[in-house]
């Protein structure tokens, strides 16, 4: 049986940031909605909207400061109906939308898992003593220092291609990205990127993950999200999203999460560290998978207790 499109008279606006990631994502997004509901692509527009932290790149993300660099001017425009849906990466979105928004659609998770990519070496071990890496991620730093205090970190930002490029440029001897977004990209075998095991390095909340914001009472746009949906993301997602919410997480914090679900059950790891790695605190649960936010809730807010005020201070 074909479905119906709700209301199919114009072409449903989708809201993107502009980087190859996010434009990969949102016609990724574009394709499955034109597939399952039998559309042409011309069903489909993508908006591409510039965000602040698009826009400001001569500072380390986390001094720029404020909730939701990368999404602010994306859901302004969703909410003035400028567009209907907005693709975003999971990881990057706060725990909260604003007003009138709603944030529930998932498409089926990619590999969480973080990459090392190195033009000479193979792992984090072979690095020798001293040796410079770059990441803006204050999660991945953390997590690198906790493990070779001796390396010096610098700072890394720009798009994929851009740290690729610094690569080359010998700035660092390696890299951290996320493998979902290597693989989006379609560069997985062309890049000297090997997948970090998530004992080894675990993942930022929601890594991997592509979720679809609309306007809360916009039906129409709720039904036709339905058949892209991925159920066991979102379970996935509600668990790692409701440890990030209890320990009051912004981007801004040393935080890393991962649940997965086998056979009924959920598991959750977490772990917080010190912004110099000089301190983990890590912890795991299993739950029904229907319970996974209160796990996740339960889990932060006892890793908060350990950690007591003052830990994520620099
Ligand atoms: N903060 C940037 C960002 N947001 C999402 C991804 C990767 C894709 C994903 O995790 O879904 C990346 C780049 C990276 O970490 O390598």
């Amino acid at each position: 049986m074909t479905r119906e499109l709700p209301s199919p008279a114009k072409p449903l606006r989708i809201g993107t940031r502009g980087s190859p990631l996010a434009l990969a994502q949102a016609n990724e997004t574009r394709a499955l909605l034109a597939q399952a509901w039998d559309l042409p692509y011309e069903a489909f527009e993508v908006v591409i909207i510039r965000t602040t932290g698009d826009r400001v790149i001569d500072r380390p993300l986390s001094q720029i400061g404020g909730k939701g660099l990368f999404t602010k001017e994306i859901e302004e425009q969703l909410l003035s109906g400028d567009i209907d849906i907005a693709v975003h990466s999971m990881k990057d979105m706060p725990v909260e939308q604003p007003g009138g928004l709603v944030l529930d659609g998932y498409l089926t998770r990619e590999d969480p898992r973080d990459a090392f990519v190195s033009l000479n070496h193979a792992a984090i071990p072979d690095l020798a003593q001293g040796a410079t890496v770059g990441t803006s991620s204050l999660r991945r730093k953390a997590q690198i220092l906790a493990r070779r205090p001796d390396l010096n970190v610098v700072e890394f930002r720009g798009n994929v291609q851009t740290r690729l490029q610094k690569l080359e440029d010998r700035v660092a001897e390696a890299t951290f990205l996320a493998m979902a977004g290597l693989s989006r990209l379609g560069m997985i075998d062309s890049v000297p990127a090997r997948a970090i095991g998530t004992e080894e390095m675990l993942p930022a909340i929601a890594q991997g993950a592509i979720g679809i914001e609309r306007r809360g009472d916009d039906s129409r746009v709720a039904a036709l999200l339905e058949p892209i949906h991925h159920e066991e993301t979102a379970q996935r997602l509600a668990a790692e999203r409701a440890f990030l919410a209890a320990l009051d997480g912004s981007c801004q914090t040393p935080i890393a999460g991962l649940a997965e679900l086998s056979g009924g059950t959920l598991r959750l790891r977490g772990e917080i560290l010190r912004p110099d790695g000089s301190e983990v605190l890590d912890d795991a649960g299993d739950c029904a998978v229907a319970d996974g936010a209160a796990l996740g809730h339960e889990m932060g807010k006892r890793l908060l207790g350990r950690a007591g005020p003052g830990f994520f201070a620099e």
